[in-house]
């Protein structure tokens, strides 16, 4: 394509949201006019889906659940006066909490006022506030943000010893939808120990976000904990930032909410817009869906030009995977269906893979993230005429257009600045494509049965071990690896009791092995 037509190809495909000063490139996808056509029916049966969605369908069959994340900046479009008032009343009961820690009403037992927040959840409960931590705290926020959001315990040792003394002053909010996610129970109770440990009394610091009548929030309420906020049963994990999740952490960095709701709810009034042009989430399950043939054969590499932005490929990670990545469409066929998400920031990652992209396998597209204004007032010349940011912004226009000579397709997003607005109606912008994209290629974007196989297999793994220490507390003498494994009546699971023993052996848990480590065959057990 010669200069004048990319051009005008630029203009005639150029989204721009006024209100938002946001901009989305597709010019830069290679699909013509007749493969946008032959998708139109597709989109007209999505925006149809997306209005029932809305409206309050059961768009979760299978666990029999509405979806309704765009009723929380937007109450008026519940389906029903009680969803509405569940809306307005925790959104009230956030801000008057938040109110309440800032001038020290609530405060911890031995301090005036909270200094940090302590944070505890994985997933959706943890990668959204993550994200937005990330993005919008300011340089000295009134309580700096912390993340357990993983049974790892050398991580939970680091997070603890950042915050040293302070956890006398740190609000400790344990953030879990079904209550009962056992990487989060076990980051509650670590940490509660070390309460017990330091004299100090958790409960008077902490507070859960769960969904009403879970393990947690009957725990927190007979603990009496400090307060609970209710996760609804109709916002999924991986779209709940902007719900009792993200929003009291959010405020409580001095983050604007309302805005971050705003910015939301102008984007899902853009993305209500039945015409696939003058929709940006529309635009964007287009370029998907061309990118991927519909199957998604090709990866999603996310780049903001913008540090702050750095968490977002990581967000996008969930909410893209964990929404697409099924094995079945909605007809039970097997389709395999998903796209593969990565990316970290420009220009750093010029430095790392960007190489590949554009000299090896095509097996991706990109999206630009483009941030408008550099940073919060002037920037010094690096040489005559130009600054840093005027360098980032080169890198980013210097790298499409070198993908796109190469073949490599790319998408890019503008926005002017990165504030609670912006980040708001990325968040929104994002949880539409895929609703979108999911009804293209027809599939349940809002379950996600493919986790609870590795969860089991997990569980049975710690029951194992269970039974294994038994076996061995009682012999009389060490067992060879076959010998345990028959006595425990799980022959077949050999393999899996080498890995327990070697893990116990490995943390001074009282087990002794003895042979060549590397030859299971030679290894004997036994423990104290
Ligand atoms: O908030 P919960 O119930 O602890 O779940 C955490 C995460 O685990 C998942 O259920 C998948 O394992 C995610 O969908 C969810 O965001």
């Amino acid at each position: 394509m010669d200069a004048a037509t990319l051009w005008q190809r630029y203009q005639d495909w150029l989204y721009y949201h006024e209100g938002l000063g946001l901009y989305l490139d597709v010019s830069r996808m290679g699909f013509d006019d007749a493969e946008v056509e032959a998708l139109n029916p597709k989109f007209v049966k999505a925006f149809e889906e997306m209005a029932a969605l809305e409206a309050g369908a059961i768009a979760n069959p299978d666990e029999n659940r509405m979806v309704g994340h765009y009723w929380l900046r937007d109450p008026d479009l519940a389906p029903t006066p009680e969803i509405q008032k569940e809306i307005t009343e925790t959104l009230d009961k956030i801000e008057t909490f938040v109110q309440k820690v800032r001038i020290g009403t609530v405060h911890p037992p031995k301090a005036q006022k909270f200094t940090d927040i302590l944070s505890i959840g994985i997933g959706g409960s943890a990668l959204g506030p993550q994200f937005v931590a990330q993005a919008l705290a300011p340089d000295n926020p009134p309580l700096d943000i912390h993340f357990i959001d993983n049974s790892d315990p050398a991580g939970i040792d680091r997070t603890l010893a950042g915050l040293g003394d302070r956890l006398a002053s740190t609000l400790v909010f344990v953030i879990s939808k079904s209550g009962g996610t056992p990487e989060t129970r076990n980051g509650m109770v670590e940490v509660q120990k070390v309460f017990v440990d330091r004299g100090l009394d958790f409960a008077k610091q902490a507070v859960a976000i769960t969904g009403v009548d879970s393990k947690l929030d009957n725990l927190a309420k007979s603990e009496g904990w400090l307060t609970t906020f209710p996760m609804a049963d109709w916002v999924g994990g991986r779209t709940s930032e902007l719900s009792a999740v993200g929003l009291p952490a959010a405020a409580l960095q001095g983050i604007d909410i309302r805005a971050m709701l705003a910015g939301a709810k102008e984007m899902d009034e853009a993305t209500r817009v039945r015409e696939l042009k003058n929709n940006p989430a529309a635009l964007l399950a287009l370029a998907w869906y061309y990118a991927g043939n519909g199957k998604g054969d090709k990866d999603m590499v996310v780049l903001p030009y913008k540090d702050s932005l750095l968490l977002f490929s990581r967000y996008l990670q969930q909410l893209v995977m964990e929404s697409l990545g099924k094995e079945k469409d909605l007809d039970g066929n097997v389709v395999n269906q998903g796209i593969a998400v990565y990316g970290n920031k420009g220009s750093t990652d010029q430095h790392a893979y960007v190489q590949q992209l554009r000299e090896g396998v095509p097996n991706f597209f990109m999206t630009f993230i483009e941030v408008l204004e550099d940073r919060n007032g002037h920037s010094p010349e690096i040489e005559p005429g130009a600054t840093s940011g005027d360098y980032l912004s080169g890198f980013l226009q210097g790298t499409r257009t070198a993908l796109y000579e190469n073949q490599r397709d790319s998408l890019t997003l503008t926005i002017p600045q990165v504030n609670p607005r912006t980040v708001g109606a990325m968040v929104a912008l994002y949880e539409r494509a895929v609703g979108l994209y999911a009804s293209l290629v027809n599939i349940n974007a809002y379950h996600q049965p493919g986790v609870e196989a590795g969860k089991k297999a997990a569980a049975a793994i710690l029951e194992l071990q269970t039974q294994v220490m038994e076996v061995l507390k009682s012999a009389s003498e060490p067992l060879s690896l076959a010998d345990l494994a028959k006595a425990a009546g799980r022959r077949e699971d050999v393999e899996a009791i080498y890995k327990i023993v070697r893990h116990l052996h490995a943390n001074q848990r009282g087990m002794t092995l003895t042979g060549n480590l590397g030859k299971p065959a030679t290894i004997e057990v036994s423990m104290t």
